[in-house]
């Protein structure tokens, strides 16, 4: 049995899909809603999927997809972690928790040292998966066995799975990228134009690589679905939260704190983890002083572009 934990967009998005294999069972903490979820609006659940407050229930099931924020997982297995061990523990979330510089399956194996972990990533938007449109997706789990029957409990005739066994480089490129759809935004916002845009493309998937190689990704990894396919996605796409959150900076608009912006966080936790391991990123530092308002989009693309010339 497969239970998703975590009642947002994505996780209801992913139980929608998978109800097309069987029964699934949606946990959220608060489950004001009945047959369609505000968080993903114009989507009916259907009939297999057991909506649920009862997390004893969904913690029967085998299989979690762990469908939190990154700023909310490690506060949520601090709470339940020790219950989940034994289990195949998938994380969906993009981010890098600030408070440990840690990422999702970090958290996860730290939390329930004996489970199986697992990473589902890549370019999906919520409202594409739950609407059935072809995607898809990297699942990395470092047992290749486990990941093996892991792609084939989630894949769907629609949801494409391919497998990888580099979890650092799966989680690395899912997080990263939406601190370069921040950039992106910002850069469209201000209206500095579709080519500044490539740019930030460009030069954030150099720097992602580089940070995600430094911690142990292999460098190929970057280069596919979660990396530079979420990458591309992001920054090229309006539904994106992480690219209309920067827009909005650039546009010197308000921006609504309730949406899921995983970026802002992410980008201050490379600040943090920059200054720890004497890294330059130059970029992932610029969307974190742009996120702190610490500093306007006109002086961070003067601070960037008065870097010294160098070879690509
Ligand atoms: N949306 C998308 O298109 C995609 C999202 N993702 C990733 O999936 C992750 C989740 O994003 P998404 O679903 O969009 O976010 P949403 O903002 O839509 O939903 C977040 C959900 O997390 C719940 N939540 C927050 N804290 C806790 C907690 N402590 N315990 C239980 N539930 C909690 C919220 O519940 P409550 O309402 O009660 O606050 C809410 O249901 C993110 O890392 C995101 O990057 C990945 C691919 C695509
Ligand atoms: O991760 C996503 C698409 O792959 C969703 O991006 P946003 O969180 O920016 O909406």
């Amino acid at each position: 049995m497969i239970a998703v934990l975590g009642a947002g967009a994505f996780g209801t998005a992913l139980a929608v899909a998978l109800a097309a294999k069987g029964d699934v069972t949606l946990w959220g903490r608060r489950i004001d809603w009945q047959g369609e979820n505000p968080r993903l609006p114009g989507v009916a659940v259907p009939a297999p999927v057991r909506v649920t407050e009862d997390l004893d229930a969904a913690l029967a099931a085998a299989t979690l997809l762990l469908a939190l924020p990154a700023q909310k997982l490690g506060g949520f297995l601090a709470e339940h972690g020790g219950r989940m061990g034994g289990k195949r523990l998938v994380s969906t979330a993009k981010g890098i928790d600030l408070g440990t510089l840690r990422g999702p399956s970090a958290l996860i194996a730290g939390a329930a040292p004996k489970a199986v972990v697992a990473v589902l990533t890549g370019p999906s938007f919520a409202a594409d998966i739950a609407r059935g449109l072809p995607t898809a997706l990297t699942l990395a789990c470092a047992d290749p066995e486990a990941g093996a029957a892991l792609q084939e409990a989630l894949a769907t005739p629609v949801l494409r799975l391919y497998r990888t066994t580099d979890v650092v480089g799966a989680e690395l490129g899912g997080a990263l990228k939406n601190v370069m759809a921040i950039a992106a935004g910002a850069v469209i916002g201000a209206g500095l134009g579709d080519s500044a845009r490539a740019a930030i493309i460009t030069r954030g998937f150099a720097e992602m690589t580089r940070l995600a190689v430094h911690l142990g990704a292999r460098g190929e990894t970057l280069t596919g679905l979660s990396g530079l396919g979420d990458l591309v996605l992001t920054c090229s796409s309006e539904q994106s939260r992480n690219f209309r959150f920067g827009r909005a900076l650039g546009a010197g608009e308000a921006f609504d704190t309730g949406v899921t912006v995983e970026g802002a966080a992410t980008a201050e936790a490379l600040a943090r983890l920059a200054a720890a391991e004497g890294l330059d990123l130059p970029l992932a530092a610029m969307v974190a002083r742009l996120a702190g308002g610490a500093i306007s989009v006109e002086k961070a693309m003067e601070h960037l572009l008065a870097r010294p010339l160098k070879e690509e």
